[in-house]
């Protein structure tokens, strides 16, 4: 069975061997997390060599030599030759490095899932390498589902848990104030716009609980 884990990549060296479309990607996501992005590729995308121009992505137009993944936290492997795959993979397996080999899932240690971002929310799906398609579809129907108010929702959820987290001494009390917001209509209103009975609500739950 796959372990899920949700990854801090802020500011850790991450490498991107190969330039085309799976690979532009790849880089996207790990820019997206604040990884330092290295591309190693005799060509890339036009939008990989925008983000190279911006100074986001550092680029080195040259073809994958043995032992170019040591020293990064993790490595895609994603170019269209099978055998520069298996090298990047060999060399990243040696080293203990996370791997992730676009068309071998069995040299992966890590797979890509599809993903939703509503603000601190992220709900990945995978099929194990199963079928990609199969994650985005039951992406974009969940896309539906999850709207973008759940972005705000959580920022508000956040707030207020670091306030009864300060104001609320009794554990008890608090489960009982989290679970009072967590049922509440709160995303309801927030979608409606409902600035005024959302700043009630809020209230009608801090207090009831702290009777
Ligand atoms: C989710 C997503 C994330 C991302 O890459 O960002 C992702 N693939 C996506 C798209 C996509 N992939 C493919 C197509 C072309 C259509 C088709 O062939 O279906 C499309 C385009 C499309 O469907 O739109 C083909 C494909 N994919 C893999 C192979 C190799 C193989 O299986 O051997 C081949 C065959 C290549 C060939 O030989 O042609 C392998 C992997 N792809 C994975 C992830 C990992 C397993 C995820 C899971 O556990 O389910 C895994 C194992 C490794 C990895 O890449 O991490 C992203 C959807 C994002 C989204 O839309 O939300
Ligand atoms: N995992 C996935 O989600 C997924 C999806 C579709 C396809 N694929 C697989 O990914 C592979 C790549 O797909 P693509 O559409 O990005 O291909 P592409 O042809 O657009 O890009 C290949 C890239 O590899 C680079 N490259 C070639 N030799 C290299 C070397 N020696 N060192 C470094 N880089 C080198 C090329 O310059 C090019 O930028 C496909 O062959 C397919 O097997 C995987």
């Amino acid at each position: 069975m796959l372990y899920p884990i949700i990854l801090k990549l802020e500011s850790r060296p991450c490498l991107v061997v190969g330039g085309g479309k799976v690979a532009e990607r790849k880089v996207n996501s790990l820019v997206d997390a604040g990884a330092k992005v290295a591309v190693i590729s005799p060509m890339i995308t036009e939008n990989i060599q925008k983000w190279v121009d911006q100074g986001t992505v550092r680029y080195q137009g040259r073809g994958y030599q043995e032992g170019d993944a040591a020293g990064y936290f993790l490595v895609v492997a994603a170019t269209d030759l099978q055998e520069v795959n298996d090298l990047v993979t060999r060399d990243c397996n040696q080293r203990n490095i996370l791997i992730n080999t676009v068309d071998n899932p069995e040299g992966s240690n890590f797979y890509v899932p599809a993903t939703i971002r509503r603000g601190d929310l992220q709900i990945a799906i995978s099929t194990g390498g199963a079928s990609p398609a199969v994650a985005r579809r039951i992406r974009q129907s969940l896309e539906v589902q999850f709207g973008e108010e759940y972005g705000e929702f959580l920022t508000l959820m956040a707030r207020l848990r670091e306030q009864v987290l300060r104001e609320v001494p009794c554990p008890v009390r608090r489960k009982a104030i989290f679970d009072s917001l967590a049922d509440a209509d709160l995303l309801e209103l927030i979608k409606c716009g409902e600035e005024k009975r959302l700043k009630e609500r809020v209230a009608q739950c801090l207090s009831s609980s702290l009777d």
